[in-house]
């Protein structure tokens, strides 16, 4: 299988990223270059393949390249960003998946959504709704993917960001989350509660292996106590502005 994921260097305006739900503390610019550094590499390390949207320096949210798309099979549904000043995000993603040779579709006003509410398993296709994504963006995704056989839900979204900062799938389809910030884990047939926010974002990298924060060692063991193997990689200038593992990359598993 051919294993290629987009990346976006972090804007030099990285600090002025948008924050939500969390305290606005200081950024230090250049430890997140070092640790999207080594998310690359962990990324490569992994047998995975990087290509790099073009920067958009003027965007300061912009290395979270996750919220500009959602891919699907061959198909790429360019964003519409809920946050305004991300909206500009999108036309370098857009011509990257492009020369890519992916089919090309958008969300249009007054849809909105962001990638990072899109959780995906094996033709489900999980949205959250109620922060950046809003019911018009759902539809739309909906007409464009459930022609492809997906089943796309909507589910409530109130407590974090994005639905992936609540809740990640691992390999075998088992949601996990940090039940506090979990809108309603019944929403999943297969929820395991983890011990820690940071344990709740897991990126998959095979059929048996994930790469998450070092912020969360405890779930790290539990993982590894299901047989998972797991990559752990620092992520603190990024979780400062509620970015997560998943959200630094688009997995494109064509
Ligand atoms: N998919 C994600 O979890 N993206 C994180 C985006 C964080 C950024 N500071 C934002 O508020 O949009």
């Amino acid at each position: 299988m051919n294993r290629t994921a987009l990346v976006r260097r972090p804007s030099p305006r990285l600090a002025d990223g948008l924050v939500t739900h969390i305290d606005r503390r200081p950024v230090d610019v250049d430890l997140a270059l070092r640790q999207w550094e080594a998310y690359v590499t962990a990324l490569h390390d992994a047998g995975w393949q990087t290509v790099e949207v073009p920067p958009a320096d003027g965007c300061p949210d912009s290395v979270f390249v996750e919220d500009t798309v959602l891919v699907y099979g061959n198909l790429a549904v360019i964003s519409r960003p809920g946050a305004d000043e991300r909206k500009p995000e999108t036309a370098g993603t857009e011509t990257t998946l492009r020369d890519l040779g992916y089919r090309i579709a958008h969300i249009e006003a007054p849809g909105t959504l962001d990638g990072g509410d899109v959780l995906k398993h094996d033709g489900t296709v999980w949205v959250g709704l109620g922060g950046r994504t809003n019911q018009a963006g759902v539809d739309q995704l909906a007409a464009q993917l459930e022609p492809l056989g997906a089943t796309v839900i909507g589910v409530p979204l109130t407590k974090v960001l994005h639905l992936k900062s609540a809740v990640t799938a691992l390999p075998d389809g088992t949601v996990v989350g940090f039940e506090p910030l979990v809108d309603d884990p019944s929403v999943w047939p297969r929820f395991l509660a983890v011990p820690e926010e940071a344990g709740s974002h897991v990126v998959v990298l095979d059929g048996g292996t994930v790469l998450m924060s070092a912020g969360a060692p405890r779930t790290k063991e539990l993982f590894e106590a299901r047989g998972l193997r797991v990559v752990a990689v620092d992520l603190t200038e990024f979780e400062k502005l509620e970015g997560c593992v998943t959200c630094l990359s688009v997995r494109l598993r064509g």
